[in-house]
């Protein structure tokens, strides 16, 4: 397909394009695999850009910006709040990165002493009402801290800013979990489905969620990995490790699905940071 006519995108090229954004190839690789077969550059741009389907596509969500750590020194660990934290295991596509380190041994137990007092059967946001209720797919029990609430959580916090170059108030209070033997959480998004009713009133709150943060509290006898199915990807929890992963828009393409493998022995506990696009109040 070369010369000089000016080419036309056809529904079947559109249709090519959706498969490829929903296999999850980027927009550069789509963009390189079009100008490779011949397709011009402008038409190429212009065809990838066009709304396709009912919105709900990845293809037309715009990506939102997201944390993300500084690890371009390259270093096996790095220096934050004063700790030595060991980077040890980073991919690119999910954005996914393990930490060893990040909560030390005395933090993890201070954040399970305060939040065991405070633990109530756990809620996820889900009634038509953009409230919470129980839910079955979730069978820890939890709680929130309020931001900034003790002198610990303020440190950790501000720990956590520091790492994810993300202002402190664009994220949610520390939320506890505590998993015992048989509890597990089924693979899930994060994100909030746009769709779904009472989405407006949540997002009204701080924007979207564009990333996670899971600490680990102790280290459960066995079970408990925190799992990532579309990567096949396990995450060991470890006392005082973490597993941070970023997803740019409220779409499976991001592959930041994921969930807790039941706990077998022993019981697990975790914090969970989620952070927003905007200050969350
Ligand atoms: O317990 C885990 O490993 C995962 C927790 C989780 O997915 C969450 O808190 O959103
Ligand atoms: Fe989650």
């Amino acid at each position: 397909m070369s010369g000089h006519q000016q080419q036309s995108i056809s529904p079947e090229l559109r249709e090519w394009i959706r498969e490829q954004l929903g296999q999850g190839f980027t927009r550069e690789q789509v963009l390189a695999a079009m100008k490779s077969s011949g397709w011009q550059e402008s038409v190429a741009l212009r065809a990838l850009d066009e709304p396709v389907g009912d919105g709900s596509d990845a293809a037309v969500q715009v990506a939102s910006r997201v944390p993300e750590p500084d690890l371009s020194g390259g270093r096996p660990t790095l220096w934050i709040d004063g700790r030595e934290v060991k980077v040890l295991l980073t991919l690119s596509q999910p954005r996914i990165v393990v930490l060893g380190g990040l909560l030390s041994d005395e933090e993890c137990d201070a954040m399970v002493a305060a939040a065991s007092a405070r633990l109530a059967r756990s809620e996820t946001v889900a009634s038509s009402e953009g409230g919470s209720e129980i839910n079955p797919a979730r069978t820890s029990d939890g709680m929130f801290f309020e931001r900034g609430e003790s002198e610990l959580i303020r440190k950790v916090e501000s720990r956590l800013a520091e790492f994810l170059n993300w202002p402190i108030d664009h994220g949610e209070g520390l939320q506890v979990l505590r998993y015992r033997p048989g509890a597990e959480y089924l693979p899930h998004y994060d994100y909030f489905d746009p769709e779904m009713d009472g989405a407006a009133a949540i997002l009204k709150r701080g924007g979207q969620r564009v990333a996670t943060l899971v600490m680990y509290l102790n280290t459960p006898a066995a079970g408990g990995a925190t799992i990532f199915p579309d990567i096949k990807l396990d995450v060991s929890p470890i006392k005082g490790n973490a597993v941070f992963f970023s997803y740019d828009r409220p779409h499976p393409q991001t592959q930041s699905l994921h969930g807790g493998a039941p706990v077998r022995e022993g019981e697990k506990w975790v914090a969970t940071k989620w952070l927003r696009e905007g200050v969350f109040v």
